[in-house]
């Protein structure tokens, strides 16, 4: 085949082809009894019980294909959803995957955006079970996956409700960073830290703490999507608390941040999203190795920043 006869576009190629290629790389696991390619996947547990969670990226919404690479989207939309079953103290075992692009896209991205997936899924140790194409019109692409996972023996799930007076607040790793590169790419000056920039486009979240924190004893967690304040009100009011923030604490963060983004970094400590850190409540003695207290939980609602009631900003998908 010439060149010029080579598939370049999504429109080139039919699904059967699309999916031929695609099957042989996608990470499986020994648990993964039928994997993709049948109707449904059919996959071993271990306990009585499932967890089961989905998260969506729309291209100009969630992504954009100046700032991501097909590689970036596919490693993101995995972080995200496998966060999500850390944040309640789980495992992942699987992921289904759904594409729906125009015909007019190119492979190139396709290919890109399935390697940035199965590299994200083999990091997080888990296994691609199947997922779904289809089609959409013209400038529209949007990805989703629903992942599922499970505890280790002995591990209870990890509500958003159990915050109790006299506990403190911790994060299982930095804060902001995702919004301060969303903030260089913006302003188109993304060779000022690229450190930032590649947290934007490839959040990192280091997933065991969720299962370890289950295990310490922690109350309440959850993974920073919408921003610290906005993600910490959430857990407030599950759990009928005051989460207090120590404004102190969280210095660090915002100096490491405003040599970059100058007087928004505290903004983006605050109110960034798209972070994936894990935040928690803990009984005082139980704080496991690798989270960093940032706070009390306190009797009355809502949060407080350095002791001043805050109403968080942060992330809405419909006043964005
Ligand atoms: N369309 C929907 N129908 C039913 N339930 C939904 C729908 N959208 C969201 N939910 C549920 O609402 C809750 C909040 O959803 P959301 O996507 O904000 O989860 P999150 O964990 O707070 O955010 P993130 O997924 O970004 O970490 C979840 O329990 C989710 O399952
Ligand atoms: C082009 C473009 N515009 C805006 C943003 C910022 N953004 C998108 S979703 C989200 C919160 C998490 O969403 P969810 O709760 O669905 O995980 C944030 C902060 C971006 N990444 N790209
Ligand atoms: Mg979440």
């Amino acid at each position: 085949m010439s060149a010029a006869d080579e598939p370049a576009t999504l429109g080139d190629i039919n699904e059967d082809g699309l999916l031929a290629g695609i099957f042989p790389g996608l990470p499986t696991s020994d648990r993964v009894l039928i994997g993709p390619g049948d109707d449904a996947a059919l996959l071993q547990v271990r306990t009585g019980a499932t967890l089961a969670t989905t998260d969506t990226m729309v291209l100009n919404r969630d992504w954009r294909d100046e700032w991501s690479t097909g590689y970036d989207v596919g490693h993101k939309l995995v972080t995200q959803n496998v966060a999500d079953v850390a944040a309640m103290g789980g495992r992942c075992t699987g992921l289904l995957v759904t594409l729906v692009a125009d015909a007019a896209t190119s492979l190139t991205w396709v290919r890109a955006f399935n390697d940035g997936l199965c590299q994200a899924a083999v990091d997080a140790g888990t296994a691609v079970l199947g997922g779904d194409l289809s089609s959409a019109p013209v400038g529209v692409r949007m990805v989703s996956i629903t992942a599922l996972g499970e505890f280790e023996a002995g591990v209870s799930p990890v509500r958003r409700s159990g915050a109790r007076v006299g506990d403190v607040v911790a994060v299982s790793g930095g804060l902001g960073r995702a919004a301060a590169g969303l903030l260089l790419l913006q302003r188109g000056r993304e060779q000022d830290a690229p450190h930032l920039v590649d947290f934007q486009r490839r959040p990192v979240t280091d997933y065991a703490q969720g299962p370890a924190a289950a295990r310490s004893g922690a109350t309440a967690m959850l993974d920073i999507s919408d921003g610290l304040v906005r993600d910490a009100g959430r857990i407030a009011a599950a759990s009928g608390v005051l989460l207090a923030i120590d404004d102190a604490v969280l210095r660090s963060d915002v100096d490491d941040l405003a040599p970059y983004v100058g007087d928004q970094a505290r903004q983006c400590v605050l109110a960034g999203g798209e972070e994936h850190t894990l935040l928690a409540t803990f009984p005082s003695q139980s704080v496991p190795a690798g989270w960093r207290v940032i706070g009390s939980v306190e009797a009355g609602s809502g949060v407080t920043v350095g002791g001043e009631q805050h109403s968080g900003g942060g992330w809405d998908h419909f006043s964005a």
